[in-house]
């Protein structure tokens, strides 16, 4: 094997690195990019809406100074001022609403595409990858990550950007028309910043322990449900009761501090922007010329002034929120790239890289997959050639062994992480064979079935159906080539045909109707009030039953092979038998793989593992 295909090969499905170009390729910055490039008009807005607010905002205060410096003269004033006054005004507002409207719908836009890229990547996701996942910590990178994203624009960079401009802006307009102002804002605005940080991390720390409280609350209620005839039984009310008060105890005492700060800041912030007003208005009406050259102004002018004063305490009580909120959004950001570089299975990335990124990456991409097909077996590894030795019919292991197999494992190598379970594992199934393979707990029979279904791909060898690697059959066609009946039978949400053709289109109701015929469970259905168009329900069927509807849901679209677990393992003798039957029925002309403690012998060749 070559150097450049050990590398390849070397990348492995369960340790959840990245180790292919589809995978490295996504990331936040990219999607946003890619949003940005294709909405460039929406982008294009934002820019014109956030730049025009702070600069059309600096003038109403400049020409209310005017209006005042004249009427304090005793000028006749232009009505063109006055007009121009409210028109300054009404366009600042306009520019501010339109502004915030384009960064709602941009904001809606990432989160569309952030959503959807996440949705495709779990599709894409190899088995390991999705069995490692936890739903609350997937759904949190669903809603929480993303949306911390989406306010990264809405009331994050954009408006912390917009925020900086203003206080800038303002300090510059300031700064020409009393000097001495702006030097006592220079140095108040620093100290009022790390309050407002201060107030909001105190804030923010209360708050989250007002959630964590809650949801400690809330998960008390399931708990309760779940348990309510052993806390009846066994007189735990109070406790409940106490665990309760105590969550809820926390709550309000988190609440309270929340409110207190709440409270408080607001006061302090007008009372600040008064004593400033005051300060700076008592040093412009002092007699000492020194302090008039830096405090002096006309009436007009300390109009302005004040309404900037006001003005410019609110962006440093934004900027310390927009601070926050870049900050959980970074955190966000790195959750969902890390969701993003998850290793995907090999055909769907391939697939991805196809509509992605064009030839380039496909080619690599068929290489790695290739590279398996040319392994050769490791020097010095014993290969676990599982035929001659253990086959039952004897008669039949010469003239299988020279037919093409439809199943091959190749000197297969696989063990999830760290833990090796098969080695070196050879064996082949014909046309028509019915197999079942056998070994003691835990050798690896259910990984074998895993491996032919592609949801792993070994570390080493190949595992290949009519010469092909199963990796590379699409997920469309999956159902086709196998069906694959489990120990217990897993619903999903619907009817009883739903149960059967798991909202398979192609799945006619004669196919659900025939596939239920086989495996007898036609006549109990039809004896339902709605048919096939029953509601399930877990009491529906027997466990029998549920796994004669797990026959029929794999016969249903007619596969090439069965891949039966252990199916008859959860049912007492009698029921196994029915199961059985109704399996005959259903294996007749197809090709078996079974996994069985219990009837393995009446399945054909056996492999031992
Ligand atoms: N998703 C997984 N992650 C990590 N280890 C796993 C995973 N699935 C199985 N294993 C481990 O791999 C080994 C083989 O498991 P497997 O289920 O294939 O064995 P088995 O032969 O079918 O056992 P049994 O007859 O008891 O069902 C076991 O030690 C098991 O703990």
């Amino acid at each position: 094997m070559k150097k450049t295909d050990q590398a390849d090969m070397s990348m492995n499905p369960q340790n959840g690195k990245e180790s292919s170009p589809a995978n490295r390729k996504e990331h936040v910055a990219g999607i946003i990019l890619e949003t940005v490039r294709q909405k460039a008009v929406l982008s294009l807005g934002i820019a014109v809406t956030v730049c025009g607010a702070v600069v059309v905002s600096l003038f109403p205060p400049l020409v209310l100074g005017t209006v005042v410096d004249r009427l304090s003269s005793g000028e006749q004033l232009a009505f063109s001022l006055v007009i121009a006054y409210f028109a300054l005004t009404a366009l600042t507002g306009m520019m501010e609403a339109v502004r915030e409207g384009l960064l709602t719908v941009f904001g809606q836009k990432i989160t569309h595409a952030l959503r959807s890229r996440l949705m495709a990547k779990m599709q894409r996701l190899t088995a390991d990858g999705l069995t490692h996942l936890e739903p609350g910590a997937l759904v949190s990178r669903f809603v929480g990550d993303v949306d911390t994203v989406e306010n990264l624009f809405t009331s994050g960079i954009i408006s912390m950007f917009a925020d900086a401009c203003r206080i800038v802006s303002i300090l510059a307009v300031i700064w020409f028309r009393n000097r001495g102002l702006s030097l006592v804002l220079l140095v108040l605005l620093p100290v009022l910043f790390l309050f407002t940080r201060t107030v909001q991390k105190n804030m923010l720390a209360a708050q989250l322990e007002n959630r964590r409280a809650v949801s400690r609350a809330s998960g008390c209620v399931p708990e309760t449900l779940h348990n309510i005839r052993t806390i009846h039984t066994l007189g735990k009310e109070s406790y409940m009761e106490q665990r309760y008060d105590r969550y809820i105890g926390d709550s309000y005492r988190a609440m309270e501090k929340t409110n207190f700060y709440d409270a408080v800041y607001s006061p302090v912030i007008l009372i600040l922007n008064a004593v400033v007003v005051a300060i700076v208005m008592l040093l412009s009406a002092s007699g000492n010329p020194k302090v008039l050259t830096l405090f002096g102004m006309s009436a007009g002018t300390a109009v302005a002034v004040m309404n900037y004063i006001s003005q410019i305490f609110t962006p440093v009580e934004s900027l310390g929120m927009e601070i926050q909120t870049i900050q959980s959004a970074i955190a966000g950001v790195k959750r969902i790239n890390e969701f993003l570089g998850q290793e995907e299975q090999p055909a769907l990335a391939v697939e991805h890289a196809e509509a992605m990124c064009g030839e380039a990456r496909q080619k690599h991409q068929k290489q790695v997959i290739g590279a398996v097909l040319k392994q050769e077996p490791a020097a010095g590894g014993k290969s676990r050639e599982c035929t001659a030795e253990q086959d039952h019919q004897a008669g039949q292991s010469g003239s299988i062994r020279t037919a093409a197999p439809v199943i091959e494992f190749r000197n297969v190598t696989f063990g999830y992480d760290e833990h090796m379970v098969l080695k070196h594992l050879s064996f082949q199934v014909q046309q028509g064979e019915q197999v079942t393979l056998s070994g003691r707990t835990g050798a690896g029979k259910s990984t074998i079935l895993k491996l032919l279904l592609g949801l792993y791909i070994p570390q080493e060898g190949a595992v290949l159906l009519h010469g092909r690697p199963v990796s590379e059959i699409r997920d469309t066609e999956r159902r086709k080539r196998f069906g694959y009946v489990e120990q217990s039978f897993h619903q999903v949400p619907g009817t009883v045909k739903d149960q059967i053709t798991l909202f398979d289109k192609n799945i006619s109701m004669e196919a659900v109707k025939r596939a239920a015929v086989l495996t007898g469970l036609d006549e109990t259905i039809m004896q339902m009030e709605h048919g096939y168009d029953t509601e399930c329900t877990p009491e529906l069927f027997s466990q029998g039953q549920w796994q004669l509807l797990s026959i029929a849901r794999a016969a249903a679209a007619d596969p090439e092979l069965l891949l039966l677990d252990e199916i008859t393992a959860n049912l007492d003798a009698e029921t196994e038998q029915v199961v059985l039957k109704a399996l005959k029925q259903v294996s007749a002309d197809r090709t078996v793989i079974s996994i069985s403690h219990r009837t393995m012998a009446e399945l054909g060749r056996i492999i031992s593992i």
